[in-house]
């Protein structure tokens, strides 16, 4: 049986643009979600986030490639992979504000033709797993923003999906909210349900996810837990520093290496601010002595240093940073 629930093997999507030519939003991509994990799909705008989340819950088709969905191959099987998979939009949308949570959740679930008794436990059940039982009779309009998005996610598991797309869920929410938001999600991950997210949230990103991919230009330029995108890029050792009066970047550089030579072996991000470089050196040696840091240090032109693993957001900077 395969392990994954969904699976993108060289997908491409393109658009056409207005003056007739092609424009390629998605770039031959692989991906796959193991089942009963939370996945993050992260990128800088544009990068083909969403594209990728409407062919996965079946509004858009690829121009090439194959989408396979709890190993069912997507394109000439829509109705059986959809009546598996839902999606949810960040935002305000899909929800009928006048109405009241209930009957929101009894307008929805009739396109599922639930009825009855069971359409009844059905919607108790999943008012009770978003807390919205107490303000269930109560319109939307009157809703918080966490309040809907719970509701979105109550509409989104209608049909029990086992594959559960989330396109930016968190957006809008305030901390306390995203929080229960996230709760939720563990909770229906923990019970099997695979998910996969889009977020600018990387802390959000990082806290959630099993694992997570980085998209860029319409394509991954990295996949996996957040500890292989680390070692990936820094091994053990991540240095930030800050160089002061050094002209440009290649001289910063060459400050580095003169200490560490070989053993210097990214120095992907730099940002330049006035004459002071920030730059982000990861150094191939695990070892690296303290003495001869600390010299580096008294003798370079460095202000501030320090030494740690690369957080999401450096890992996410060194992958997308052009
Ligand atoms: N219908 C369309 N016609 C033409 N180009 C499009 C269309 N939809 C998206 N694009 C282009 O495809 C690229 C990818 O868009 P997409 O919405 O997938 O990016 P995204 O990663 O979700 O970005 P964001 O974070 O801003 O939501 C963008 O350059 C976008 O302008």
């Amino acid at each position: 049986m395969n392990e994954y629930m969904i699976n993108l093997d060289k997908v491409s999507r393109t658009y056409k643009e207005k003056n007739g030519t092609d424009f390629v939003a998605l770039n031959q991509i692989s991906l796959n979600v193991k089942k009963g994990t939370i996945h993050g799909l992260i990128g800088p705008n544009g990068a083909g986030k969403s594209t990728t989340m409407k062919i996965l819950s079946t509004l858009l088709l690829p121009s090439s490639g194959t989408v396979t969905m709890k190993g069912i191959e997507l394109q000439s099987n829509l109705n059986a992979v959809r009546q598996d998979i839902n999606f949810i939009y960040g935002g305000e949308r899909d929800l009928y504000w006048r109405l009241t949570a209930r009957e929101n959740l009894e307008y929805f679930s009739a396109l599922y033709s639930l009825k009855g008794v069971e359409q009844k436990e059905k919607i108790k059940e999943l008012l009770e797993l978003v807390q919205l039982t107490d303000v269930a009779n109560k319109k939307v309009e009157t809703y918080s923003k966490g309040m809907k998005q719970r509701l979105q996610i109550a509409r989104g598991l209608l049909n029990n999906p086992r594959i559960l797309l989330l396109d930016e869920p968190t957006i809008g929410l305030d901390r306390q909210s995203a929080e229960e938001f996230k709760n939720i999600i563990r909770h229906l991950a923990a019970n099997g349900t695979t998910i996969l997210f889009t977020s600018h949230y990387l802390e959000e990103v990082e806290d959630l996810s099993d694992e997570i991919t980085i998209i860029s230009r319409g394509e991954i330029v990295a996949s996996g837990t957040a500890q292989e995108l680390r070692s990936n890029i820094g091994k053990e050792l991540y240095v930030h520093a800050v160089v002061e009066n050094v002209v440009n970047r290649k001289q910063a550089i060459t400050l580095f290496s003169r200490y560490f030579g070989d053993e210097l072996s990214v120095e992907k991000y730099v940002e330049r601010t006035g004459n002071v470089i920030e730059m982000k050196v990861s150094l191939s040696n695990k070892k690296l002595d303290d003495v001869k840091l600390s010299s580096f240090v008294q003798n370079s032109k460095i202000r501030e240093w320090k030494i740690g693993s690369p957080s999401l957001d450096e890992i996410y900077r060194y992958y997308t940073t052009v």
